[in-house]
């Protein structure tokens, strides 16, 4: 559970391609990037650049065709298939289970991890993120903004090292999205965790301390 020691992820020599039509497309080529805990990320680049599909390899989630991705964890590097319990995720879309409230949602990955005063943390974070009045409310009873706030909440609850969040305010009006990118990078910064999140939003990248520019198969860091 104690996710305190991965330190970075690492891409070394980074391609990723996919066949369609019996045709290799190739998104990207050669990425060598360094992310490190405690530092905000942002992915940018047209529609179509591959921003969510290295979102994907940086995480772990999905394996580069070339290539390998690696994490730094109390000082070994490691495969990202060692630390998948320690990186949190965050989608446009939210995610949360409509069945459970504001508060079950968050609780779950602390139980799933067996810890023992889940409900107690998870009501803490709730509270953190503005919603201690929305506990016991459903998914489809509370708006976007709050919708994503619970997934922050239930995002950075287990005190992950990472967290990655693929277009997370996309799907709000400006106000809340303004609201849940303060919320977003304070607890992040708060817990020390690394954000990497993809965004077309000009003013939410502008936010992170470095830039990643997708265009054309390649990668720039843009600061
Ligand atoms: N599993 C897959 N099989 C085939 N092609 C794929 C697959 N996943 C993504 N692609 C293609 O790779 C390209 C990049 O997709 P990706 O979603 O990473 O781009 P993006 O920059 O995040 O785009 P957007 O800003 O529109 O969300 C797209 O042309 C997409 O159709």
């Amino acid at each position: 559970m104690d996710a305190k020691y991965i330190s970075h992820i690492e891409l070394h020599e980074v391609a990723h391609s996919f066949v369609m039509n019996e045709e290799e497309v190739l998104l990207f080529n050669d990425l060598n990037l360094l992310l490190s805990r405690g530092s905000a990320y942002a992915i940018t680049g047209p529609s179509g650049a591959g921003k969510s599909s290295l979102l994907m390899l940086m995480s772990g989630l999905e394996q580069p065709s070339q290539g390998r991705v690696s994490a730094s964890f109390e000082g070994q590097h490691t495969g990202m298939q060692d630390v998948r319990e320690h990186i949190g995720f965050i989608f446009q879309q939210f995610h949360l289970l409509p069945e459970l409230s504001a508060l079950a949602n968050v609780a779950l990955p602390l139980k799933l991890r067996g810890v023992k005063d889940a409900e107690a943390k998870a009501k803490s974070w709730l509270a953190k993120v503005g919603l201690g009045h929305r506990l016991t409310h459903k998914p489809k009873q509370l708006s976007g903004g709050e919708q994503q706030r619970v997934a922050i909440a239930r995002a950075l609850v287990f005190e992950p090292g990472f967290i990655f969040a693929d277009e997370p305010t996309g799907n709000l009006d400006a106000k809340s999205a303004a609201d849940v990118a303060d919320i977003l990078f304070s607890c992040c910064k708060e817990n020390g965790a690394g954000l990497v999140l993809v965004t077309h939003s000009d003013a939410l990248a502008a936010r992170a301390e470095h830039v990643f520019r997708l265009a054309n198969g390649a990668c720039h860091v843009e600061k």
